[in-house]
């Protein structure tokens, strides 16, 4: 069976806006993060997988099948959008009633997939709750349970974590790895510590344009022996900020540990460290101008 998404040379304009740029791209199955600053253009990719969207021109394939057979293709794909929300008075049950209804299931698979997803997310003990009395989490976690009615192929999520505490944070990421054992996950962020958490393979996009796309373990080579650390004085932070790229800064009494890149180790007594997912990107996105 195909299990990949394949897309070729696909362009997205909003009238004369162009949001993706010639985008070809291979999504394995697994955790696949997609990764940019606002406006990079990863809704836009991820509406179009969803059959939310068009592309203009290009070609894209879902499990083998043509994204243009809409119908077909979503069967195959659970969505989560950034902006999901419900009827604050419908309770969790309610909720997965109605938007089961809404996908087609019939009451018999309703009543045997509700409970299932329920259980699935940690929610099994608050079908009566009400939208409006669940934390930002338990939303999120309803969220990816509706997604999952139709045991879909492939799960899209779109800026998952945004305002959740760092427990609900991690608890959430864990349940999309589990999720993704046997599917395709596609994890939009511009939060990358959670890509660095649970993604083997990620995209990142720049004003629609497809800066890199491979494993996390490739991204981290393109910084390697680029990253140091040094201890300077407060009064040299300036200086330092203006000359390399700093990717971290611990204070220490009247000093500062700075991690910065390097592209020649020009700087006197830094040491080599290992780079991590933050430094890799702040990297490759030097000298991208932001808008
Ligand atoms: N419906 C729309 N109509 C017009 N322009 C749009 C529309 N949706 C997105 N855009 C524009 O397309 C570009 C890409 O937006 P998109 O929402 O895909 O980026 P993003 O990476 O998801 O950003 P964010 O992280 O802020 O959600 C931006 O310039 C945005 O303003």
């Amino acid at each position: 069976m195909n299990t990949e998404i394949v897309l070729k040379n696909v362009n997205k304009f909003y009238g004369k806006n162009q949001a993706l740029k010639d985008i070809s791209l291979t999504i394995p199955n697994g955790m696949f993060g997609l990764l940019g600053r606002n406006g990079a253009g990863k809704t836009t990719l991820m509406k179009i997988l969803a059959t939310l969207h068009n592309a203009d021109t290009g070609k894209v394939m879902i499990c083998g099948l043509d994204v243009e057979e809409r119908a077909k293709i979503r069967d195959k794909i659970g969505y989560l959008p950034q902006d999901f929300t419900m009827y604050g008075t419908m309770s969790v049950y309610e909720v997965m009633d109605y938007l089961g209804t809404l996908a087609g299931l019939k009451k018999k698979e309703r009543a045997l997939r509700i409970p299932q997803m329920l259980d699935k997310v940690n929610l099994q003990n608050n079908y009566k709750t009400k939208v409006k009395a669940m934390s930002g989490g338990m939303r999120r976690r309803l969220g990816i349970a509706q997604a999952l009615l139709n045991n879909p192929q492939v799960l899209i999520v779109d800026e998952p974590t945004a305002g959740l505490d760092p427990e609900e944070r991690v608890r959430f990421r864990n349940l999309l790895c589990e999720i993704a054992d046997q599917r395709i996950v596609i994890l939009s962020t511009h939060i990358v510590g959670d890509i660095e958490a649970t993604c083997e393979n990620i995209a990142i996009l720049h004003e629609g344009e497809l800066c890199f796309s491979g494993k996390v373990s490739e991204l981290l080579n393109i910084a390697k022996g680029k990253i140091y650390i040094a201890e300077i004085s407060k009064l040299e932070l300036e200086e330092m900020k203006s000359k390399y790229i700093v990717t971290g800064m611990l204070t220490k009494g009247s000093k500062v540990e700075v991690r910065f890149v390097s592209e020649d180790n020009s700087f006197p007594y830094a040491r080599s460290v290992e780079p991590n997912v933050e430094d890799a990107y702040l990297y490759l996105m030097n000298g991208k101008e932001k808008v």
